[in-house]
C-alpha cells in the first residue's frame, strides 16, 4: 500500500487501524499535501488504560501524500481512516469538544473552510517557515543517517555533530523556492528564494512533453540527452574548451540555446532530451542561487529538501555539482530522507510547542533540544531511525 501517492481512497491496514491514530499535522503546499501521524503500536493499547501518564509510548510516524488539486482524496483518506480525530481541545476552552488540528503551508489558509465543512474539525495554523525549520532540525538531530551527500552516482551518509550543526542554508524546492539561514532551534532568516523551482519543472515539463505525471517526466529526464538541445560551450568555441575562465567544452553555454538555430518545431524533438535539459537547467539554477547565499553569509552546509528532489539521482547530482563547481569544492550539497516532509513534522512537532496535548511530550533519551523553549524537556526522537521506504519511522513519544 502507498498512502503516499494521491488518489488513495482505501483504509490503513490492520495493524495500523488498530492501533491508536493521534497528532495528524498537515502541510498544504502549493503542489502537494503532507500528512504526518503517529500511531502507537499495539502492545502499548493493552497497557493504556494501567500506564497512560509518565511513560514513553512506542510506536510509528507515518508520512503520506497527495496533490493539492485532488484535496478531497486526501479528505476522504483522513475521514475514512479518522486520523481526524487525532487533533487537541481547545485549549482555551476544554469544556469544548472542538478539535484542532496543526497544518501548515498556504492550503492552511485556502482550505480552512473546506476542512472545517468536510472534516468538522478546525486548522490551527502555523508559520511555514518555522515548519520547514523546525521539522530539519528534528530530523538531523533526531534520525540516524538522514542526511546524505550525492555525487557520481554515490550515496554517502553525513554525520550530522550536534555541537556543530549550525549556521547551515536550508534550501527548501517545492513549487517554488525559500531559502533560510538556519542559527539554532527556533533561530532563522528567510535571506532569499526563487520562483524558479519544483513547479516550473513540472509545469514546463507537463506542457513541453505532454507527461502525464512528475515522476513520468523524471523517468523520461533519466533516458534524455540534453546536448541535443542545450547549447555548450563546444558548440560556440568549435568543439574546443574556453580554459582562460575555466569552462570546459561540455558545460552548458546556454540551456535550450540550440533551440534557436536548429529549425525544429518542438515535436521533432524528442521527450525525454526536452525532460533531460529542463531538469538540468532548474537544478543548476537552484544549486548555483544557492551556493550564492551559502557565500553571502559564510555558510559551508547546504540542505536541500522539498518534494522537487524526490531523491532523483540526476536531480541531486546536477545540485550537487553546481553546488561544488561555484564553491570550488568549499560547500558541500546534502539531501535528507524525508525531504518534502520538513514542514508538516515542523506542525506535527508544534503539538508539543505549544504544549496543547499530554499525549505527545515528546521525551528524550538521546535529549533532543527541541525547536522552542517551551518544551523544555519534552521531546520526541526515532528509535532507530528505520525508513521502511519512507512510509513510516519508527518512534516513542512520552505520556506526560
Ligand atoms: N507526485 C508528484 N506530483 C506533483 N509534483 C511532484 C510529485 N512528486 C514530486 N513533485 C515535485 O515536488 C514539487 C512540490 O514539492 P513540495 O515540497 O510538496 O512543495 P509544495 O509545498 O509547494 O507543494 C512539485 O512542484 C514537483 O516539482
Ligand atoms: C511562497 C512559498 C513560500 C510557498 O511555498 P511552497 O508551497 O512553494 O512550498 C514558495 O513558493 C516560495 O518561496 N516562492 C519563491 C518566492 C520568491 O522568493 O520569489
Amino acid at each position: 500500500m502507498d498512502v503516499r501517492d494521491s488518489g488513495f481512497h482505501g483504509k490503513l491496514d490492520d495493524d495500523q487501524s488498530e492501533s491508536q491514530i493521534s497528532h495528524l499535522a498537515l502541510d498544504i503546499g502549493g503542489t502537494l499535501i503532507k500528512l504526518v501521524y503517529f500511531s502507537r503500536n499495539k502492545d502499548n493499547l493493552i497497557d493504556e488504560n494501567k500506564n497512560r501518564k509518565n511513560s514513553f509510548v512506542e510506536g510509528r510516524l507515518h508520512f503520506a501524500k497527495f496533490e493539492t488539486s485532488k484535496i478531497n482524496d486526501c479528505l476522504e483518506f483522513i475521514l475514512s481512516n479518522k486520523l481526524h480525530l487525532g487533533g487537541f481541545q481547545h485549549h482555551e476552552d476544554p469544556a469544548s469538544d472542538k478539535i484542532l488540528i496543526k497544518a501548515t503551508g498556504g492550503g492552511a489558509y485556502r482550505f480552512a473552510d473546506l476542512i472545517k465543512e468536510k472534516l468538522g474539525v478546525s486548522i490551527e495554523k502555523e508559520e511555514e517557515m518555522e515548519c520547514l525549520v523546525a521539522g530539519a532540525n528534528f530530523l538531523l538531530k533526531a534520525v540516524h543517517q538522514e542526511a546524505y551527500t550525492y555525487m557520481d552516482g554515490r550515496k554517502e551518509f553525513v554525520h550530522i555533530d550536534h555541537n556543530d550543526l549550525y549556521p547551515y542554508l536550508l534550501v527548501n524546492i517545492g513549487s517554488g523556492v525559500s531559502m533560510i539561514k538556519v542559527d539554532g532551534d527556533g533561530k532563522f532568516e528567510r535571506i532569499s528564494g526563487t520562483s524558479v523551482g519544483g513547479g516550473t519543472f513540472w509545469g514546463l515539463g507537463r506542457l513541453l512533453t505532454k507527461c502525464k505525471s512528475f515522476d513520468e517526466l523524471l523517468e523520461l529526464s533519466h533516458q534524455g540527452n540534453n546536448r541535443v538541445i542545450d547549447m555548450l560551450v563546444g558548440d560556440i568555441y568549435g568543439g574546443l574548451d574556453y580554459s582562460k575562465i575555466g569552462l570546459s567544452s561540455t558545460t552548458i553555454a546556454s540551456s535550450f540555446g540550440k533551440a534557436i538555430s536548429d529549425n525544429r518545431e518542438l515535436e521533432e524533438y524528442k521527450p525525454e532530451d526536452i525532460a533531460r535539459s529542463l531538469l538540468r537547467m532548474i537544478s543548476n539554477n537552484i544549486g548555483q542561487i544557492a551556493y550564492l547565499n551559502a557565500l553571502r553569509f559564510g555558510l559551508k552546509r547546504i540542505f536541500f529538501g522539498g518534494f522537487f528532489i524526490r531523491s532523483h539521482a540526476f536531480t541531486m547530482d546536477t545540485i550537487s555539482v553546481a553546488v561544488n563547481f561555484w564553491s570550488k569544492g568549499e560547500a558541500k550539497a546534502m539531501f535528507l530522507n524525508h525531504e518534502g516532509f520538513l514542514g508538516a513534522l515542523g506542525a506535527f512537532m508544534s503539538y508539543v510547542k505549544h504544549g496543547h496535548d499530554d499525549s505527545i511530550s515528546p521525551q528524550s533519551g538521546q535529549r533532543y533540544p527541541v525547536c522552542t523553549p517551551l518544551v523544555g524537556d519534552k521531546i520526541c526522537y526515532p528509535l532507530n531511525g528505520d525508513l521502511n521506504d519512507n512510509d513510516s519511522l519508527e518512534c516513542s513519544v512520552y505520556v506526560a
